[in-house]
């Protein structure tokens, strides 16, 4: 059947599809429920502004998310898409792709970059394999392939594929590090200013990786900020850079890892996420029982933080695995 959208979307540069950013909703949202992470909030929403508000960028936004897990990567992604999809997740131009489910045989991996052959990008399989997360996670919010058809398809034209249909396309690339090296030079070109997609304004589309490399860098800055007393809000952009671009470039699990994309400087911001504290994980527990209708009763925000396990073993400052496993752990104590 025709889609008079698509049809209107492949021949318009000015094409919105279903694009409507919210700004407000966005930055009201990240200060109510984003807990601990002040360098993330304020260069997620700087940089997506000034992108937005371009009309006619020069290249494609692409974020690359760092950080221990459980720290919010997953849920800033997943807020993004909310805010800037009129269908968030759902939308059909919010793609997500992660290695295991779609990429999960590096002997294949000729086939998966488009140089030879197809595979199969199955929606179904994705929505099968999504059944891991723990809720709430960001990816379960129903099927975000609905609307599609699964597609036979490789990485690279997948995406052109994508773009043609909406140059305002979001593209998540989850767990980066677990991707067989080589894979992410396809996207390469769509990343930089020199890509040419017949009728498409492929300029507008934004590109987010999620990765745990540099975590372990981030969390040591954290933590020897806490030992020299420094305020958390302290540490700056400038300090994490260098480590986490580092921490990348030499690993070899990264997709980025000899792609040409750090070297080219084709990323916008390396986004760093620190490690959670018990003040935070308290929040992450406030969030998700106000989420369920319920009342903040301390003895469940107190159960919860007792069950958390903290490090290094001296401190016992950061939460082990930030808050991910809150939401799964509060009904066993209500
Ligand atoms: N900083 C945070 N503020 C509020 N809630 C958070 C934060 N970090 C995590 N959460 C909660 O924990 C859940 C799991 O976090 P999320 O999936 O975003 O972690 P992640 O950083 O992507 O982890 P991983 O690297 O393991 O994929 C989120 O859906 C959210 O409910």
């Amino acid at each position: 059947a025709w889609d008079l959208t698509s049809l209107h979307c492949s021949f318009g540069t000015f094409c919105e599809c279903d694009f409507r950013p919210d700004f407000q909703g966005l930055e009201c949202d990240l200060a109510q429920h984003l807990a601990g992470q002040h360098l993330a909030r304020a260069l997620v929403v700087k940089a997506l502004k000034a992108f937005v508000q371009d009309p006619a960028p020069t290249k494609p936004l692409v974020l690359s998310l760092h950080g221990w897990t459980g720290t919010g990567k997953s849920y800033v992604s997943s807020l993004l898409a909310h805010y800037l999809f009129r269908d968030g997740l759902r939308s059909p131009h919010v793609h997500h792709f992660s290695p295991v489910i779609h990429f999960p045989h590096p002997s294949q991996m000729e086939r998966y970059k488009g140089l030879s052959g197809l595979i199969w990008f199955s929606c179904q399989h994705y929505l099968e394999g999504s059944g891991s997360r723990k809720e709430p996670s960001p990816f379960r919010e129903g099927s975000r392939c609905q609307g599609r058809s699964p597609e036979q398809k490789d990485l690279k034209s997948w995406v052109q594929g994508n773009l043609t249909t909406c140059g305002r396309s979001l593209f998540l690339f989850d767990e980066m590090d677990k991707l067989t090296p080589g894979l992410m030079e396809v996207l390469r070109p769509f990343l930089g200013s020199s890509w040419v997609v017949y009728g498409t304004n492929y300029r507008k589309a934004i590109f987010i990786f999620i990765s745990n490399t540099g975590g372990e860098q981030i969390n040591q800055v954290a933590l020897e900020a806490w030992r020299s007393h420094r305020d958390r809000e302290e540490i700056r952009l400038q300090e994490l850079e260098p480590v986490i671009s580092r921490a990348v470039l030499d690993n070899p699990h990264h997709g980025f890892w000899r792609s040409g994309i750090m070297e080219e400087h084709l990323l916008d911001a390396l986004v760093p996420f620190l490690p959670l504290q018990r003040h935070h994980v308290r929040h992450c527990v406030l969030n998700e029982l106000a989420q369920l209708g319920l009342e903040p009763r301390d003895e469940v925000v107190q159960a919860v933080l007792d069950s958390t396990t903290f490090f290094p073993e001296d401190e016992q400052l950061f939460s082990s695995n930030g808050c991910k496993t809150v939401a799964s752990r509060i009904p066993f104590f209500l």
